[in-house]
């Protein structure tokens, strides 16, 4: 593949940014890629796995000449480094951003970049419970979607030439309004996660449960509650903080069927909930027939 920017700049050098940088130098989509972190212990192992071609300490340094800057910090971080990087962007450069949530970053960021910026706003629709540096890998945006929410006034030619980027690290990339991307992922990873840290401390405040036997008889559904449960506590705080409306929202469609659920159980109404898991199956077997879940050990049999 040719390149696509001469100079890119990751700031934050984490799961994200790392993946990014490993993703564009395997395909050579980037002449150079410059990363910034605040932390000397994630420049020094940054530099130890060969993340960049340069590695810097000072962020205005890091977005000179850069004719991609990508914003992969914590979602509640992104406007005081948006204000830190504007008066050192280069006239015409693409500033991107990789947040979680996507209409309080674009309220954020874009009152701080001079005119002549391309702001487009972005999600990659993959991640891991991991975070840092080391946690990055080239493939892990493969098959995933990345949303793009440009902005009315977006430049076309630049916005297409982001989608290239995207493609070129193997995701499928596809445009969205920024509050409904905002509720879809409220539905389809906010909440679920705000579930999985509840189930998980459900279990914790059940000492005599999680002492023993929780480890010890731990059945593949609370595993993987354990494992999202295990996602990084700055960026999901930021996450609910940020998407409080849709979040709320779907939280509370969530605990009125959890009711109807509740009672149901209550009143042995085995019918109900036969026809309720009937109907959640069915959902399943969708994703996986429609090939969304490449995750699936069964991916490409039909079968859920
Ligand atoms: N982890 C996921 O599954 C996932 C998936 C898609 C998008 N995202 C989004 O991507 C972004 C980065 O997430 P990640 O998983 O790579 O996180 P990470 O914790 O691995 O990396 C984030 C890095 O940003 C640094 N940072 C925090 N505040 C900063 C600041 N003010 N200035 C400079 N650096 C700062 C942290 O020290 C850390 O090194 C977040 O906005 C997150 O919502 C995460
Ligand atoms: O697989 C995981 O660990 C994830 O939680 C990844 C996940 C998700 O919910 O799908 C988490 C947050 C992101 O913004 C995008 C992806």
């Amino acid at each position: 593949m040719s390149v696509i920017y001469d100079r890119v700049a990751l700031i934050g050098l984490g799961l994200i940014a790392g993946s990014m940088a490993l993703a564009m130098r395997e395909k050579g989509l980037a002449g150079q890629v410059h990363g910034y972190a605040r932390s000397a212990e994630t420049r020094d192992v940054a530099r130890e796995i060969g993340l960049c071609d340069a590695i810097h300490n000072d962020v205005s340094v890091a977005v000179k000449d850069a004719d991609l800057v990508v914003l992969a910090v914590p979602v509640g971080a992104m406007g005081d480094v948006a204000a830190e990087i504007a008066p050192h962007l280069k006239p015409g450069a693409v500033v991107t951003d990789v947040g979680s949530v996507k209409q309080s970053v674009i309220d954020a960021v874009a009152p701080h970049l001079p005119e002549g910026i391309h702001f487009i706003p972005g999600h990659p629709l993959a991640g891991t419970e991991h975070s840092g540096p080391r946690a990055g890998f080239a493939s892990l945006f493969r098959n995933r979607w990345w949303l793009l929410t440009p902005l009315p006034d977006a430049d076309e030619a630049q916005v297409a030439r982001l989608e290239d980027l995207v493609r070129g690290i193997g995701a499928n990339v596809e445009r969205m309004d920024p509050g409904h991307h905002d509720l879809v992922l409220a539905v389809t990873s906010h909440t679920p996660h705000l579930i999985a840290y509840t189930m998980v401390g459900v279990a914790d405040h059940l000492r005599r449960v999680t002492d023993e036997e929780v480890i010890k008889y731990s059945a593949a559904g609370f595993r993987d509650f354990t494992r999202i449960a295990a996602s990084d506590p700055t960026m999901w705080r930021d996450v609910f903080l940020h998407n409080r409306e849709a979040t709320l929202d779907i939280l509370g469609r969530f605990t009125e069927e959890l009711f109807v659920l509740q009672r149901a159980i209550r009143m042995g109404d085995g019918q109900q909930l036969h026809d309720y898991f009937t109907r959640t199956r069915a959902i399943r077997r969708g994703i996986i027939e429609a090939g969304q879940d490449t995750d699936a050990p069964d991916f490409g049999r039909g079968k859920g």
